[in-house]
Protein backbone atom coordinates (compact mmCIF):
# COMPACT_ATOMS: atom_id res chain seq x y z
CA UNK A 1 0.00 0.00 0.00
CA UNK A 2 1.43 3.71 -0.78
CA UNK A 3 2.56 6.07 1.89
CA UNK A 4 0.34 8.52 2.20
CA UNK A 5 1.61 11.60 3.76
CA UNK A 6 -0.20 10.73 7.49
CA UNK A 7 2.38 8.45 7.71
CA UNK A 8 5.29 10.21 6.10
CA UNK A 9 5.33 12.88 8.34
CA UNK A 10 5.62 12.41 12.20
CA UNK A 11 3.46 13.42 14.71
CA UNK A 12 3.78 18.02 15.59
CA UNK A 13 3.16 21.34 14.87
CA UNK A 14 5.17 20.74 11.26
CA UNK A 15 2.73 17.75 10.29
CA UNK A 16 -0.01 20.44 11.17
CA UNK A 17 1.22 23.27 8.82
CA UNK A 18 1.71 21.17 5.90
CA UNK A 19 -1.89 19.39 6.50
CA UNK A 20 -3.37 23.09 6.44
CA UNK A 21 -1.38 23.78 3.26
CA UNK A 22 -2.82 20.74 1.70
CA UNK A 23 -6.49 21.52 2.80
CA UNK A 24 -5.85 25.21 1.27
CA UNK A 25 -4.38 23.21 -1.99
CA UNK A 26 -7.33 20.66 -2.50
CA UNK A 27 -9.98 24.22 -2.43
CA UNK A 28 -7.76 26.12 -5.22
CA UNK A 29 -7.00 22.68 -6.87
CA UNK A 30 -10.68 22.97 -7.26
CA UNK A 31 -11.46 26.32 -7.74
CA UNK A 32 -9.23 26.13 -10.98
CA UNK A 33 -11.02 23.02 -11.91
CA UNK A 34 -14.27 25.43 -12.08
CA UNK A 35 -12.42 27.99 -14.35
CA UNK A 36 -13.11 29.98 -11.01
CA UNK A 37 -11.95 33.71 -10.27
CA UNK A 38 -9.58 34.02 -13.94
CA UNK A 39 -10.88 38.10 -14.50
CA UNK A 40 -8.92 40.10 -13.46
CA UNK A 41 -9.15 42.79 -10.71
CA UNK A 42 -8.38 46.43 -10.28
CA UNK A 43 -6.04 46.10 -7.53
CA UNK A 44 -2.40 45.52 -7.81
CA UNK A 45 -0.11 43.69 -4.92
CA UNK A 46 2.65 44.85 -3.26
CA UNK A 47 4.87 44.30 -6.22
CA UNK A 48 2.57 46.13 -8.42
CA UNK A 49 1.28 43.33 -10.76
CA UNK A 50 -2.27 43.47 -11.41
CA UNK A 51 -4.03 40.45 -9.46
CA UNK A 52 -6.39 38.08 -10.86
CA UNK A 53 -9.42 37.46 -8.63
CA UNK A 54 -8.12 34.16 -8.33
CA UNK A 55 -4.79 34.84 -6.73
CA UNK A 56 -6.41 36.83 -4.05
CA UNK A 57 -8.93 33.96 -3.57
CA UNK A 58 -5.81 31.68 -3.27
CA UNK A 59 -4.41 34.11 -1.33
CA UNK A 60 -7.27 34.31 1.74
CA UNK A 61 -7.98 30.26 1.07
CA UNK A 62 -4.03 29.78 2.74
CA UNK A 63 -4.49 32.51 5.11
CA UNK A 64 -7.54 31.00 6.60
CA UNK A 65 -6.00 28.01 6.66
CA UNK A 66 -2.53 28.60 8.32
CA UNK A 67 -4.92 30.28 10.74
CA UNK A 68 -6.99 27.46 11.75
CA UNK A 69 -3.51 25.07 11.94
CA UNK A 70 -2.75 27.21 15.38
CA UNK A 71 1.16 26.78 14.93
CA UNK A 72 1.62 29.31 12.52
CA UNK A 73 3.21 32.67 13.99
CA UNK A 74 3.58 35.03 11.09
CA UNK A 75 3.09 34.78 7.04
CA UNK A 76 3.57 36.95 4.29
CA UNK A 77 2.85 35.98 0.71
CA UNK A 78 3.42 37.45 -3.16
CA UNK A 79 0.08 39.12 -2.84
CA UNK A 80 0.49 40.65 0.12
CA UNK A 81 4.49 40.28 0.89
CA UNK A 82 4.39 42.26 4.78
CA UNK A 83 5.07 40.26 7.49
CA UNK A 84 1.64 40.16 9.62
CA UNK A 85 0.67 38.10 12.39
CA UNK A 86 -1.85 34.60 12.26
CA UNK A 87 -2.70 33.95 15.34
CA UNK A 88 -0.65 30.52 16.16
CA UNK A 89 2.64 30.03 17.18
CA UNK A 90 5.75 28.37 15.97
CA UNK A 91 6.49 28.85 12.52
CA UNK A 92 6.58 31.71 9.96
CA UNK A 93 5.18 30.80 6.50
CA UNK A 94 5.83 32.53 3.10
CA UNK A 95 3.91 31.49 -0.05
CA UNK A 96 2.75 32.60 -3.95
CA UNK A 97 -0.46 31.38 -3.64
CA UNK A 98 -0.45 30.95 -7.03
CA UNK A 99 2.56 31.12 -9.46
CA UNK A 100 2.15 31.84 -12.97
CA UNK A 101 -1.13 34.05 -13.65
CA UNK A 102 0.29 34.74 -16.81
CA UNK A 103 -0.68 31.50 -18.23
CA UNK A 104 -3.28 30.41 -16.01
CA UNK A 105 -5.89 31.87 -18.77
CA UNK A 106 -4.13 29.18 -21.58
CA UNK A 107 -4.64 26.36 -18.90
CA UNK A 108 -1.03 25.32 -18.43
CA UNK A 109 -0.34 23.98 -15.50
CA UNK A 110 0.63 26.47 -12.19
CA UNK A 111 1.10 25.95 -8.65
CA UNK A 112 1.63 27.20 -4.95
CA UNK A 113 4.99 27.75 -3.47
CA UNK A 114 5.62 27.75 -0.11
CA UNK A 115 8.78 28.37 2.70
CA UNK A 116 8.49 27.22 5.95
CA UNK A 117 10.78 28.38 9.14
CA UNK A 118 10.82 27.68 12.65
CA UNK A 119 10.87 31.83 14.02
CA UNK A 120 8.52 34.73 14.03
CA UNK A 121 10.22 36.22 11.05
CA UNK A 122 12.36 35.35 8.14
CA UNK A 123 14.44 38.72 8.33
CA UNK A 124 18.53 38.26 8.86
CA UNK A 125 17.97 34.28 8.31
CA UNK A 126 18.66 32.25 5.29
CA UNK A 127 16.98 29.25 2.96
CA UNK A 128 19.24 27.08 4.51
CA UNK A 129 17.33 27.54 8.10
CA UNK A 130 13.99 26.85 6.43
CA UNK A 131 12.30 23.73 8.10
CA UNK A 132 10.31 22.89 4.75
CA UNK A 133 9.52 24.12 1.57
CA UNK A 134 8.08 22.88 -1.47
CA UNK A 135 5.29 23.55 -4.27
CA UNK A 136 1.50 22.37 -5.14
CA UNK A 137 1.35 21.41 -8.49
CA UNK A 138 -2.22 21.73 -10.56
CA UNK A 139 -1.55 20.15 -13.60
CA UNK A 140 -3.52 16.99 -15.18
CA UNK A 141 -3.08 15.91 -11.40
CA UNK A 142 -2.79 17.52 -8.50
CA UNK A 143 0.81 17.32 -6.48
CA UNK A 144 2.86 18.19 -3.48
CA UNK A 145 6.92 18.36 -3.88
CA UNK A 146 8.31 19.28 -0.92
CA UNK A 147 11.46 18.17 1.19
CA UNK A 148 12.05 18.66 5.37
CA UNK A 149 15.30 19.82 6.82
CA UNK A 150 15.36 16.85 9.20
CA UNK A 151 14.62 14.26 6.21
CA UNK A 152 17.08 13.24 2.85
CA UNK A 153 16.19 14.01 -0.33
CA UNK A 154 12.54 15.26 -2.03
CA UNK A 155 9.39 13.48 -2.30
CA UNK A 156 6.18 13.89 -4.16
CA UNK A 157 2.89 12.93 -2.94
CA UNK A 158 -0.25 12.66 -5.35
CA UNK A 159 -4.05 13.76 -4.35
CA UNK A 160 -6.49 11.16 -4.72
CA UNK A 161 -9.77 12.39 -3.26
CA UNK A 162 -10.96 9.49 -2.08
CA UNK A 163 -13.24 9.62 1.05
CA UNK A 164 -13.15 6.64 3.42
CA UNK A 165 -13.97 6.57 7.82
CA UNK A 166 -10.97 5.68 8.82
CA UNK A 167 -9.07 8.22 6.81
CA UNK A 168 -7.40 11.13 7.72
CA UNK A 169 -6.95 14.29 5.06
CA UNK A 170 -3.20 13.52 5.02
CA UNK A 171 -4.13 10.15 3.74
CA UNK A 172 -5.51 11.04 0.23
CA UNK A 173 -2.00 12.51 -0.57
CA UNK A 174 -0.63 9.34 -1.88
CA UNK A 175 3.83 9.05 -1.84
CA UNK A 176 4.59 8.91 -5.65
CA UNK A 177 7.85 9.79 -6.23
CA UNK A 178 11.57 10.27 -4.26
CA UNK A 179 14.05 12.49 -6.20
CA UNK A 180 17.62 11.86 -5.00
CA UNK A 181 19.75 13.37 -8.08
CA UNK A 182 19.26 15.93 -10.32
CA UNK A 183 22.06 14.74 -13.54
CA UNK A 184 23.56 16.33 -16.28
CA UNK A 185 21.13 16.11 -19.09
CA UNK A 186 19.96 18.08 -22.25
CA UNK A 187 17.04 19.96 -21.19
CA UNK A 188 16.80 23.52 -20.75
CA UNK A 189 13.60 25.79 -19.68
CA UNK A 190 14.95 29.42 -20.21
CA UNK A 191 13.20 31.94 -18.68
CA UNK A 192 13.15 35.76 -19.28
CA UNK A 193 14.40 35.22 -22.83
CA UNK A 194 14.23 38.90 -24.05
CA UNK A 195 16.81 39.56 -21.71
CA UNK A 196 19.69 38.13 -23.95
CA UNK A 197 18.87 40.99 -26.22
CA UNK A 198 21.26 43.11 -23.61
CA UNK A 199 22.53 40.22 -21.64
CA UNK A 200 25.74 38.62 -24.15
CA UNK A 201 26.51 35.91 -21.22
CA UNK A 202 22.98 34.48 -21.21
CA UNK A 203 23.10 35.00 -24.90
CA UNK A 204 26.18 32.90 -25.44
CA UNK A 205 24.56 30.01 -23.42
CA UNK A 206 21.34 29.90 -24.74
CA UNK A 207 23.47 29.43 -28.55
CA UNK A 208 25.51 26.85 -25.82
CA UNK A 209 22.33 25.05 -25.19
CA UNK A 210 20.59 25.12 -28.83
CA UNK A 211 24.27 24.17 -30.31
CA UNK A 212 24.70 20.98 -28.32
CA UNK A 213 21.05 20.20 -29.34
CA UNK A 214 19.20 20.75 -25.93
CA UNK A 215 15.74 19.93 -25.78
CA UNK A 216 13.80 23.07 -25.17
CA UNK A 217 11.04 22.44 -21.98
CA UNK A 218 10.04 25.84 -20.95
CA UNK A 219 5.56 26.96 -20.08
CA UNK A 220 6.44 30.39 -18.48
CA UNK A 221 5.38 28.66 -15.18
CA UNK A 222 8.47 28.25 -12.84
CA UNK A 223 6.47 25.90 -10.50
CA UNK A 224 6.04 23.07 -13.34
CA UNK A 225 9.26 24.25 -15.34
CA UNK A 226 11.47 23.76 -11.98
CA UNK A 227 9.30 20.31 -10.91
CA UNK A 228 10.20 18.70 -14.34
CA UNK A 229 13.41 18.97 -13.27
CA UNK A 230 12.97 16.97 -10.35
CA UNK A 231 11.16 14.35 -12.54
CA UNK A 232 13.40 13.94 -14.97
CA UNK A 233 16.00 13.88 -13.12
CA UNK A 234 18.40 16.30 -15.39
CA UNK A 235 18.20 19.71 -16.89
CA UNK A 236 18.53 23.48 -15.88
CA UNK A 237 16.10 26.41 -15.69
CA UNK A 238 17.16 30.02 -15.44
CA UNK A 239 15.34 33.14 -15.11
CA UNK A 240 18.52 35.28 -15.20
CA UNK A 241 18.22 39.44 -15.36
CA UNK A 242 19.76 42.37 -17.49
CA UNK A 243 19.88 45.86 -17.56
CA UNK A 244 16.26 46.09 -19.82
CA UNK A 245 14.82 43.40 -17.99
CA UNK A 246 15.72 43.32 -14.55
CA UNK A 247 14.98 40.58 -12.35
CA UNK A 248 11.42 39.71 -11.59
CA UNK A 249 11.47 36.22 -9.34
CA UNK A 250 10.53 36.96 -6.06
CA UNK A 251 13.26 35.49 -3.35
CA UNK A 252 11.14 34.88 -0.48
CA UNK A 253 8.62 33.68 -2.29
CA UNK A 254 10.09 32.05 -4.99
CA UNK A 255 13.62 31.63 -5.62
CA UNK A 256 14.31 29.97 -2.16
CA UNK A 257 11.35 27.73 -1.71
CA UNK A 258 12.52 25.99 -4.87
CA UNK A 259 16.34 25.97 -4.49
CA UNK A 260 16.13 24.20 -1.05
CA UNK A 261 13.70 21.85 -3.02
CA UNK A 262 16.12 21.24 -5.34
CA UNK A 263 19.16 21.11 -3.34
CA UNK A 264 17.55 18.20 -1.99
CA UNK A 265 17.23 16.12 -4.50
CA UNK A 266 21.07 16.29 -5.07
CA UNK A 267 20.99 19.31 -7.54
CA UNK A 268 22.25 22.74 -7.17
CA UNK A 269 20.70 26.80 -7.08
CA UNK A 270 22.58 29.69 -8.00
CA UNK A 271 22.00 33.64 -8.22
CA UNK A 272 24.73 33.94 -10.33
CA UNK A 273 26.98 33.35 -7.83
CA UNK A 274 25.75 31.95 -4.54
CA UNK A 275 23.59 29.08 -3.84
CA UNK A 276 19.71 31.01 -3.06
CA UNK A 277 20.13 29.08 0.15
CA UNK A 278 22.95 31.46 1.54
CA UNK A 279 21.13 35.04 0.27
CA UNK A 280 20.78 36.71 3.59
CA UNK A 281 16.70 37.68 4.15
CA UNK A 282 16.87 41.19 4.87
CA UNK A 283 12.95 42.13 3.46
CA UNK A 284 10.23 40.67 2.14
CA UNK A 285 10.32 42.20 -1.26
CA UNK A 286 13.62 41.50 -2.56
CA UNK A 287 14.09 40.12 -6.40
CA UNK A 288 16.74 37.90 -7.81
CA UNK A 289 18.03 35.82 -10.95
CA UNK A 290 17.85 32.37 -10.59
CA UNK A 291 19.36 29.20 -12.15
CA UNK A 292 18.60 25.75 -10.74
CA UNK A 293 19.43 22.72 -12.25
CA UNK A 294 22.24 19.65 -12.25
CA UNK A 295 25.51 20.99 -10.79
CA UNK A 296 27.56 20.94 -14.14
CA UNK A 297 24.68 22.96 -15.42
CA UNK A 298 24.18 25.46 -12.47
CA UNK A 299 28.17 25.70 -13.05
CA UNK A 300 28.24 27.04 -16.44
CA UNK A 301 25.19 29.35 -15.94
CA UNK A 302 27.43 30.73 -13.02
CA UNK A 303 30.70 31.51 -15.63
CA UNK A 304 28.74 32.18 -18.31
CA UNK A 305 26.05 34.61 -17.19
CA UNK A 306 27.03 35.76 -13.35
CA UNK A 307 25.57 38.01 -11.48
CA UNK A 308 26.32 41.08 -13.87
CA UNK A 309 22.88 42.99 -13.59
CA UNK A 310 20.99 41.59 -10.45
O1 LIG B 1 8.02 35.52 -18.94
P1 LIG B 1 9.31 35.18 -18.32
O2 LIG B 1 10.23 36.31 -18.16
O3 LIG B 1 9.98 34.04 -19.03
O4 LIG B 1 9.04 34.76 -16.81
C1 LIG B 1 8.10 33.84 -16.44
C2 LIG B 1 8.19 33.66 -14.96
O5 LIG B 1 7.36 34.61 -14.33
C3 LIG B 1 6.37 33.96 -13.55
O6 LIG B 1 5.21 33.83 -14.28
C4 LIG B 1 6.13 34.83 -12.31
O7 LIG B 1 5.22 34.34 -11.58
P2 LIG B 1 3.81 35.02 -11.13
O8 LIG B 1 2.81 34.41 -12.00
O9 LIG B 1 3.72 34.62 -9.73
O10 LIG B 1 3.89 36.49 -11.33
C5 LIG B 1 6.97 32.59 -13.25
O11 LIG B 1 6.01 31.61 -13.01
C6 LIG B 1 7.72 32.29 -14.56
O12 LIG B 1 8.79 31.39 -14.41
Amino acid sequence: MAQTLETFLPEGSLKRCIEALTEAAEEISSLLRKGAGLGGLSSVNTFGDQQLQVDVLADQIIETALQRSGVVETICSEENSKERPCGGTGFAVAYDPLDGSSIIDTNFAVGTIFGILKDGSFIGHKGREFVAAGCFVYGPRTELTFAVSDKEYAHQFIFIPTVSEDSTSLDRWKKNHIFTAIESGKLFAPGNLRSTVDNIGYQKLVNYWMSNKYQLRYTGGMVPDVNQLLIKGKGVFCNPASLSSPAKLRLLFECIPLAFLIEKAGGRSSNGSVSLLDIPITGTEERSQVCYGAKEEVERFDAMVGQMFS
